[in-house]
């Protein structure tokens, strides 16, 4: 590895210098940062911030122009199938084969992971359990709401139990139980040596559930750390919208008031 990181346990994801251009748009402006292994990390920003182009570069699924990506000491593009073989991901709008059922998905998933079809039918099983799928599991994910969709997909992620999971809005359009849910699977999972991190715009479930976060406007990183180094007393949201700005825009559509 020829990241900075010469001493000590290599971190679960290590960026340095990542950018990427979409013409004359930096989405992403030379972003650096460590993700500790075992540490659940939340990234956030405000809408077109760059979270999605990064960790999308991060998991070796959108080439950078500029920068490298580590994961566990692994180059994401030299030795891209020894990092993402220790990768899970949840890609936000990335098209599933959406013509299979459910059971047909997760189990494709498994076996493309070279797990055996045993180990793969039992965790199938377990998957579409406890994210409340088994109903749905024989129905076509072309078939299947956001939420399910969301909670396949992630289902897709977990099945071959990866070292890191990346997860681009996991809880988006997912409801109330099923996220409860799905929060005590990544904590059970970070207690037991895994490493998360979650793109998210729910401040306080960020602030709640991750032992680290970063926060990303205009491509730019702006903080970085624990919850509790970047908050700095306050909360995850006010510290956000105080180092994002972007407050009080809405005044002024008087037109709106109707008495
Ligand atoms: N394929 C693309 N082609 C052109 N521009 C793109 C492309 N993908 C992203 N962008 C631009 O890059 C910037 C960052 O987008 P990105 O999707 O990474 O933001 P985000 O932080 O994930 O936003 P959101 O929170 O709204 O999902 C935006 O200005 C977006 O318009």
């Amino acid at each position: 590895m020829t990241s900075a990181h010469t001493a000590g346990p290599a971190p679960a994801i290590a960026i340095r210098g990542l950018g990427k251009r979409f013409g004359e748009k930096a989405a992403v402006n030379g972003i650096s940062l460590d993700v500790p292994a075992g540490s659940f990390y939340g990234l956030v920003g405000p809408n077109g911030a760059g979270k999605t182009t990064a960790l999308s570069m991060a998991t070796g699924m959108l080439r950078p122009d500029a920068g490298q990506v580590w994961i566990h000491g692994r180059d994401v593009w030299k030795d891209t199938l020894g990092a993402k073989s220790l990768l899970g991901v949840l890609a936000d709008g990335v098209r599933l084969f959406d013509r299979l059922t459910g059971r047909q998905l997760v189990t494709y998933a498994g076996l493309l992971r070279g797990m055996d079809t045993a180990t793969v039918q039992e965790r199938t099983d377990d998957l579409l359990r406890v994210l409340d799928l088994e109903d749905a599991a024989s129905k076509l994910v072309v078939d299947y709401s956001a939420g399910m969709t969301k909670k396949i997909a992630l289902a897709t992620a977990l099945i071959h139990s990866p070292r890191v999971l990346v997860l681009d809005e996991p809880f988006e359009a997912v409801d109330p139980v099923s996220a409860a849910n799905i929060r005590d699977i990544l904590t059970d999972y970070v207690g037991h040596g895994g490493t998360v991190v979650v793109s998210s715009h729910v401040m306080d479930l960020v602030q709640r559930m991750c032992t680290h976060v970063a926060v990303i406007a205009q491509g730019n990183l702006l903080a970085s750390g624990t919850v509790e180094e970047v908050r700095a007393g306050s909360s995850l949201e006010d510290r956000f919208v105080e180092l994002v700005g972007g407050r009080g825009t809405s005044q002024g559509l008087s037109w709106l008031h109707t008495s």
